[in-house]
């Protein structure tokens, strides 16, 4: 009776952090007649000596988020973007090394991507907005080590053959036929985390470690025989460990986009692997981190929170 009573009444300020989300930034460089576009979502998250602001309500500490957003747009014109990653690096470095108070920034990004129209008129300045994948970065920066994500969301993928799901538990719920050929389908969520943690190493080139690492759990994708998508998985992340040397973890989440077959013998048909009903869920979900041996796991189990 008294326990709940004696329990200490003082609420006390846990973690917090604030800034401005979703500032949607768009860079043209032109380079002549052809123009070349950086289409950013970037949210700065800051923390440090903010206390007061919540205990007493004194702003002596804070930066405006309106500031933060301004800051997105000017270093947009004044450093240019190379990639998100050297980006968000820039901001997260400018917020902790300006600000006695900020001790930690983190940076979010997201990356939409345009391919060029081809056409036969003068200029290279029209664009197609891609639909496929969403390039994503984190970088977290607290003054003197560096810590960055990146990944993709939303890259739809399958394979209409090579893939098998069989052999499998089963007790008395189990009525999942076996399937010894079957489409195999996902949308890739993925973060890969990079081993540059310091301003002294030699930080990779983003760019190109983005293509690489897209290309690989792509190839990975397609030339596994799959026997379940978390064989699949595996061999994506597996794929990216081996060929770039920069990432030491990656994590994937692969919603299992299953497609069943209709049947057809109602219509007096037969459906030799060919007519599906592509459900959209529920959908088994499937998650997993492929380390580098001897690395530490870091990325978030739950992608959504990061
Ligand atoms: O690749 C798969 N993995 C599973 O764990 C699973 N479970 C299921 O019902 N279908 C599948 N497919």
């Amino acid at each position: 009776m008294a326990a709940v009573n004696s329990r200490p009444a003082r609420p006390v300020l846990g973690q917090n952090q604030y800034g401005k989300a979703e500032n949607r930034v768009v860079r043209i460089t032109r380079d002549g007649a052809t123009h070349h576009i950086k289409d950013l979502n970037v949210s700065v998250s800051l923390s440090g000596d903010m206390d007061e602001v919540h205990y007493s309500g004194s702003n002596a500490n804070v930066l405006p988020t309106d500031t933060t957003k301004n800051t997105v747009y000017a270093f947009a014109k004044e450093h240019g973007i190379d990639s998100a990653e050297q980006f968000g690096i820039h901001l997260a470095r400018h917020f902790v090394t300006s600000q006695e108070p900020i001790h930690r920034a983190r940076i979010r990004i997201e990356e939409y991507a345009w391919d060029r129209i081809e056409h036969s008129g003068e200029g290279a300045h029209s664009f197609l907005r891609t639909g496929q994948e969403t390039r994503l970065t984190q970088i977290t920066y607290d003054g003197s080590s560096w810590e960055v994500v990146s990944g993709l969301k939303d890259l739809t993928v399958m394979n209409s053959t090579d893939s098998e799901f069989w052999g499998y538990v089963k007790d008395k719920y189990t009525t999942l036929p076996e399937a010894h050929d079957r489409i195999l389908a996902t949308s890739v969520t993925g973060r890969w985390r990079f081993n540059w943690t310091d301003d002294a190493q030699e930080a990779p080139d983003w760019e190109t470690s983005y293509e690489d690492a897209k290309k690989h759990l792509l190839r990975a994708f397609a030339e596994t025989y799959s026997l379940s998508l978390q064989q699949t998985l595996y061999q994506m992340g597996a794929r990216i460990i081996e060929h770039r040397s920069e990432i030491d973890e990656v994590r994937f989440s692969l919603p299992n986009k299953h497609h069943f077959l209709v049947d057809l013998e109602p219509f007096g048909l037969k459906n030799d692997n060919e007519v599906y009903f592509a459900a959209d869920r529920p959908y088994g979900l499937i998650e997993a981190t492929v380390l580098r041996e001897g690395c530490e796991a870091r990325i978030p189990v739950d992608l959504t929170n990061l």
